[in-house]
Parts: C-alpha cells; sequence; structure tokens
C-alpha cells in the first residue's frame, strides 16, 4: 500500500488527554513520492529500506492492533526526519495493510476510520506527528481545519501543472519541537490567524505566502533554506517543511529549469491527489 508524503506549510498544536482530539490545524499537500508497506507473517520485525529497526509510531500500530505475528516492511521514497511526513506514512501504511489483512473480520460492521485513527493515535503518542495522519488519508492541497477527530478539513482542487521540488539538507525530531513550551507558545501564536487567511483565498500561491510567513515568523527556518527561498522569488514559493530540515518550492513548469539550476540536490514531485 502507498501512502503519499506530507509537507505542513504551518500548523497551530492542539493538545487534550483524548489522543484523537489531539492534533493539529493548518495546511499542507501531499507528494506522489512516499512509502510503500506491506506486511507478512514473522516475528514483529519492522524493515525499513531495507534495514531492520524499531520504529516507534508503526510499533504502536502494531500493538493497536495486537499483531505480534507479522513483518512489516516500508520502502520509502524519503529518509526519516526529514519533515516530509516519513512516520506518518509509515504508521498509516502499516494500519491499512493490518486493517486489510486481518482487521477487517474484528472491524467489520464498524470500520469508522479505524485504520486512520489508529495510526493518528500512534504518531501523537511518539510525538512524531500531529496532522499528517489526516492529510494523507486525504490527499492533495488539504486544510485541516479541526485537529484529530472526527477529521474537518477542505480539500483544495489545484490544476496538474505545478510541480514540488524538494531539498533535504538535514535532519530535525518532531518531538523536540512540539513537546517543548517555549516552541509551541511561538507556533500557535504565529499561526492564529493563518487558517483564517487561507480559508478565504484557498491557492497555492497564498499557501505558500503564508507558510514562509509561518516559517519566518517563528524562526523554524534556518538561514541557509530562508537564503535559497529569497533566491526562488521568481516560484509560487519557497519555504521550509515542517517541521524539518527540508526546502520546498511549488513551481509552474515553465519554471522548472531555473528551480532546478539554483539547488544541489533537488527532487521533483507532483502534488499526488
Ligand atoms: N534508525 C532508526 N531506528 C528507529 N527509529 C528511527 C530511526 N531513524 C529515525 N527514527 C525515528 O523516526 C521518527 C521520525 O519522525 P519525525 O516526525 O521526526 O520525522 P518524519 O515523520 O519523517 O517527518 P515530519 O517532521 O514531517 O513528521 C523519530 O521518532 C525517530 O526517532
Ligand atoms: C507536527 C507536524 C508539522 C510534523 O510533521 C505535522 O504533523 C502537522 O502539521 O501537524
Amino acid at each position: 500500500m502507498f501512502v503519499p508524503a506530507h509537507i505542513t506549510g504551518f500548523f497551530r498544536i492542539f493538545k487534550d488527554k483524548d489522543f484523537l482530539k489531539t492534533g493539529s490545524t493548518g495546511a499542507g499537500i501531499t507528494l506522489n513520492k512516499g512509502v510503500y508497506t506491506t506486511i507478512k507473517v514473522g516475528n514483529g520485525n519492522i524493515y525499513f529500506n531495507d534495514k531492520k529497526i524499531n520504529l516507534s509510531p508503526t510499533r504502536e500500530v502494531m500493538n493497536y492492533f495486537n499483531v505480534g505475528s507479522y513483518d512489516v516492511i516500508h520502502s520509502s521514497d524519503f529518509p526519516l526526519g526529514s519533515g516530509l511526513g516519513t512516520s506518518g506514512s509509515c504508521a498509516l501504511g502499516t494500519a491499512y495493510e493490518i486493517f486489510k489483512t486481518i482487521g477487517i473480520y474484528r472491524w467489520s460492521n464498524n470500520y469508522n476510520n479505524e485504520p486512520v485513527k489508529a495510526a493518528h493515535i500512534a504518531e501523537v503518542k511518539c510525538g512524531t506527528g500531529l496532522g499528517d495522519v489526516i492529510a494523507q488519508h486525504t490527499k492533495g492541497f488539504v486544510i485541516r481545519k479541526s485537529p484529530g477527530f472526527p477529521i474537518n478539513v477542505e480539500k483544495v482542487k489545484v490544476d496538474n501543472n505545478h510541480y514540488v521540488v524538494v531539498e533535504i539538507l538535514g535532519e530535525k525530531e518532531t518531538k523536540n519541537i512540539i513537546n517543548n513550551q517555549q516552541w509551541v507558545e511561538k507556533i500557535n501564536k504565529t499561526s492564529d490567524k493563518l487558517l483564517i487567511k487561507l480559508l478565504k483565498n484557498p491557492t497555492l500561491k497564498n499557501f505558500m505566502d503564508l507558510s514562509f510567513y509561518f516559517a519566518e515568523t517563528t524562526g523554524l527556518i534556518s538561514d541557509e533554506i530562508l537564503e535559497i527561498c529569497r533566491d526562488l522569488k521568481f516560484t509560487v514559493g519557497a519555504s521550509q517543511a515542517m517541521l524539518g530540515n527540508t526546502l520546498f518550492c511549488i513551481c509552474k513548469k515553465e519554471d522548472l529549469n531555473d528551480v532546478l539550476s539554483i539547488l544541489k540536490n533537488p527532487i521533483v514531485c507532483k502534488i499526488y491527489m
């Protein structure tokens, strides 16, 4: 099962005793690159790009469905910890696969988004994501209007002419930011009015402008990414993928070659709808 990568441009954090009510509002896009997950009968091992690792959100999903006798195999286009929602893709892919293989018998009369809930809870528990799973389930240009469940999103129509160019410059652990009270305050203060502004004018250009404002005003953007964003002013927009040390830029086909000439290791994607 393929689950797309997801880039958050800006977000607001909501914490609650209930994991299903914990999450974020904000906006992002899913990409046509991501994680392919399969499961097979085994010993509870998790593989990520052929390496055996104990990936906590995937483990949480396996525990949620109580399946110790399966191995989970992730094949990912992107590394973990790059702001591309890879842990969310892994959690959701695992939940879909387990649900497809065994869960259907247990929950057959009560589907109720069970795999999405399992993956969202796993991400929240592990501190690896707040809104990625809901956006990855929805797909496309997704505005998340309420945190967690019930899912309340606006899926904005976009034409197929746009490219999303990604440049990964390093790693950043999501939990170090979302579990730090000072960052949470800065993030929530900055994003307070951004959702309304985007909903009034839900275009990719406005999304990128607001994302750049968010990245710069919170101080989450690195100096290196800020400088490259300035060189990419001729595009629809560029900013830092939340929460990673990764630049993303949305451009039209006619600007793609110019964008590629500015970046060192660009990865060209499309919005996955
Ligand atoms: N070799 C590894 N073994 C086990 N866990 C790993 C390994 N490498 C990375 N991880 C875990 O992967 C998770 C990555 O989650 P994180 O939320 O930081 O990144 P992401 O999901 O790729 O991007 P985003 O910032 O969009 O959420 C972390 O919990 C990290 O500890
Ligand atoms: C916290 C986050 C930015 C990490 O990718 C994402 O899950 C989101 O938008 O909530």
